[in-house]
């Protein structure tokens, strides 16, 4: 099922959550709303499930106008963060619930039975459909959630944080988890993150969110290869950053000659990232700097430098390179993006 965003709105009392949001999810797309705490990503959801209305703007399930149908007739299934399962029926119970209310397609116990069966395999729980969601782990619990929700065969799946109460190693797995249950099943999927990981691992297209507008659109490959802004370029993970001149589409730094085609002249940041550096200990080959201190981590080394100039970065460099606190030497940088800065900020 396509959803179509246009122009959407939505205002609480005096405060804009939401800007004029347009978003076009292709049929059976996986599409992470990421962004920092605040910036929409749970309204625009709430608005897709139609458990909030729009004050502007229109969205659109296929060809139908759903901006004004409400959450039981909208056909999504949720899950969110906090484990809404019954405490007092078992996984069974649970994942059947949907499948027994009034509004629900008629099927048969045996039916019922079944699909509960298929769905428990689907999650991979088989065997444990008698067990309460007390005599689960945290992790299994939202996979139970994700069953439930897919029990009434849902044309929308809404995903908001549905890992987020877990630990980084569950959270990993569960990731690639669900991206093989949705390659397997293909359902239009809107899944909402604030960590950029989660949303780069397990969407076709990542959207990002920034005050209730979206500020870049794009595959995760090009999300990362191209961010689009200061702001992405800084929400997406560790960079460092020194502010320059441009001239002629040129930011001298040092002895190093960094490209800026396309920049205009005038005040501007250059960003890059910790991996994209590399360390000599030759003085004279690029940007010259001191090296403060040694991280080692497994597979890497971090090395916080600072330049004559007072700007301090963190380059990773291989475990097995010989450097020392104290040492002077250069980096060079590989790969950059340079932004301007906008006159007044
Ligand atoms: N019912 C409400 N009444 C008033 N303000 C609200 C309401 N719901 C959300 N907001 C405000 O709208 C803005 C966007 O909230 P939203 O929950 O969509 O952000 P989010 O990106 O999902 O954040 P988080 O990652 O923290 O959940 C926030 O400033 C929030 O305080």
């Amino acid at each position: 099922m396509r959803i179509q965003l246009d122009n959407i709105v939505k205002t609480f009392d005096t405060f804009r959550a939401v800007h004029g949001v347009s978003l076009d999810i292709a049929s059976g797309e996986l599409v992470a709303l990421l962004g920092p705490s605040g910036s929409g990503k749970t309204t625009i959801l709430r608005m897709v499930a139609g458990l909030e209305f729009a004050d502007d703007g229109t969205i659109h399930f296929g060809d139908q106008d759903a901006t004004g149908i409400p959450v039981r007739d909208r056909g999504v299934g949720f899950v969110f963060q906090h484990y809404a399962l019954f405490p007092h029926m078992t996984l069974a119970e649970n994942i059947a619930f949907g499948m027994t209310t009034a509004r629900a397609k008629k099927r048969s116990r045996q039916e019922i039975d079944a699909r509960v069966e298929e769905l428990l395999g689907l999650v991979r729980l088989k065997g444990l459909g008698g067990r309460f969601p007390s005599q689960i782990s945290g992790g299994q619990r939202q996979r139970v959630a994700l069953a439930r929700a897919l029990a009434v065969d849902p044309k929308v799946l809404l995903l908001d944080e549905p890992f987020g109460a877990l630990d980084a190693k569950v959270r990993r797995d569960l990731r690639k988890w669900l991206r093989e249950i949705h390659d397997q099943l293909g359902i239009t999927t809107l899944f909402v993150t604030h960590d950029q990981e989660e949303a780069l691992d397990l969407a076709d297209r990542v959207v990002i969110l920034n005050e209730g507008k979206i500020v870049q659109e794009a595959s995760p490959t090009d999300i990362c290869r191209s961010p689009n802004s200061a702001f992405v370029m800084r929400f997406l993970g560790d960079t460092n950053v020194f502010t320059a001149e441009v001239a002629g589409g040129v930011v001298l730094k040092g002895a190093a000659s960094l490209e800026a085609s396309g920049v205009p002249d005038g005040p501007a940041e250059v960003f890059f990232r910790p991996s994209d550096a590399s360390w000599s200990s030759s003085e004279d080959d690029g940007i010259s700097v001191t090296v403060n201190r040694v991280m080692d981590r497994p597979g890497e080394r971090n090395l916080l430098v600072s330049t004559p100039t007072g700007d301090h970065f963190e380059v990773r460099v291989p475990s097995m390179t010989d450097v020392e606190q104290g040492q002077k030497g250069s980096i060079r940088i590989a790969n950059h993006r340079v932004f301007p800065v906008a006159a007044g900020a």
